[in-house]
């Protein structure tokens, strides 16, 4: 089995320690000419994690073509380069190849689901299928073997299998899973859900508020992806309230970070003007915004996210203004 993966930043590493582990003929192919030298020669990936040795068996190279051949193509980049990216690779492609998808979002002008975004970017012939492996797993705990679980979710129950094998190990659990609508929601609108925990932490609230947070959170996930063909029991897995625990409550979360910021300043700005990090959850709030009062669905906290986000609102007013909503039922 050939895995070529698309994207040398913090998730692609994490992914490529999983796979040589596994004894998997693995490349990382990037675009960072710097990170790419250290993968290859220093066996370190120090850009995002100084002090872990990788896989020595993890290749690494800035040339496209290594995708010539691959059974199996992981991309690891942002949302915004996925279509890109797909087309980069497209032409390399030399058989039906699975094409597995795992970022978190949606694409930045259609709004469409990532793995519509794949399938509408590669040719039929040259996919066999898209597999999602998405779930609870912070790349800076992976890339140390510690335990995760996630799902290898896909239209395609025997790609989904493949996925499965070749990734589980014994500190790196695949369950696998066919509703894709459900489980690509649940890992995108956790993000901005996460954004809401750091901005309650930087604002100095506690252990209540975020279980309240998570609680709500995951109840609004639900209203929207269900709006939208997700199956609710999904929401209750991995992708679903597993994957917002693990980022609402971990330091490792970029998205949790980016909110944490916005708290102690009380206002987005401070993001607009540092960020250099991948933080998926402020663009999907703009999205879920827009496609939430298109069809009416009630999304509190992802709206005070985007007021804060794009709006200026202060996020302690914010936080006030949620808790004094029309009071209901649970
Ligand atoms: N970091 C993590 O723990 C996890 C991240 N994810 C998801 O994985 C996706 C990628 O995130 P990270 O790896 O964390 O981001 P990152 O910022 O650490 O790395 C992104 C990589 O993509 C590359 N890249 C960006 N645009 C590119 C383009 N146009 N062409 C080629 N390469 C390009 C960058 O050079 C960089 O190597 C996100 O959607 C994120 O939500 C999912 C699970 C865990
Ligand atoms: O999706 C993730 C963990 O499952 C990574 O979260 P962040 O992008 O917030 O770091």
């Amino acid at each position: 089995m050939k895995v070529t993966i698309i994207g040398s930043g913090s998730w692609g590493t994490g992914i490529a320690q999983v796979l040589a582990d596994n004894h998997v003929d693995v490349t990382m192919w990037g675009i960072e000419e710097d990170q790419i030298n250290d993968i290859q020669n220093n066996h370190k990936n120090s850009m995002f994690f100084k002090d872990v040795d990788l896989n020595p068996n993890i290749k690494a190279t800035t040339d496209i073509s290594v995708v010539n051949g691959s059974d199996v193509v992981v991309l690891s980049v942002p949302t915004i380069a996925i279509e890109s990216v797909c087309k980069q690779i497209t032409p390399y492609l030399d058989k039906k190849t699975i094409i597995v998808n795992t970022s978190k979002g949606f694409h930045p002008e259609t709004n469409e689901r990532m793995s519509e975004v794949i399938r509408h970017s590669i040719p039929e012939d040259k996919l066999s299928s898209v597999v999602s492996l998405i779930g609870p797993s912070h790349a800076e705990e992976v890339v140390q073997r510690i335990l995760t679980t996630i799902s290898a979710v896909s239209l395609n129950p025997e790609d989904a299998k493949t996925i499965q094998k070749t990734f589980s190990n014994e500190y790196f659990r695949i369950y696998t899973g066919n509703d894709e609508i459900g489980s690509e929601m649940g890992v995108a609108l956790k993000n901005s859900i996460a954004v809401a925990s750091g901005v309650l932490s930087g604002l100095g609230y506690g252990d209540n508020t975020r279980a309240a947070l998570i609680t709500r959170g995951i109840a609004e996930i639900i209203r929207f992806g269900e709006a939208f063909g997700g199956k609710r029991e999904t929401f209750m897995g991995l992708t679903g309230i597993g994957d917002l625990i693990v980022t609402c409550t971990s330091p490792h979360s970029r998205n949790f970070q980016a909110g944490y910021e916005i708290g102690k300043a009380n206002t987005a700005q401070i993001f607009w003007d540092t960020n250099k990090k991948t933080v998926e959850g402020v663009r999907t709030a703009k999205v879920v915004h827009e496609l939430a009062e298109e069809k009416g669905i009630e999304m509190p906290i992802t709206n005070e996210i985007y007021k804060v986000l794009y709006e200026g609102k202060d996020p302690a007013t914010s936080a006030k203004d949620l808790m004094l909503r029309q009071l209901k039922p649970e």
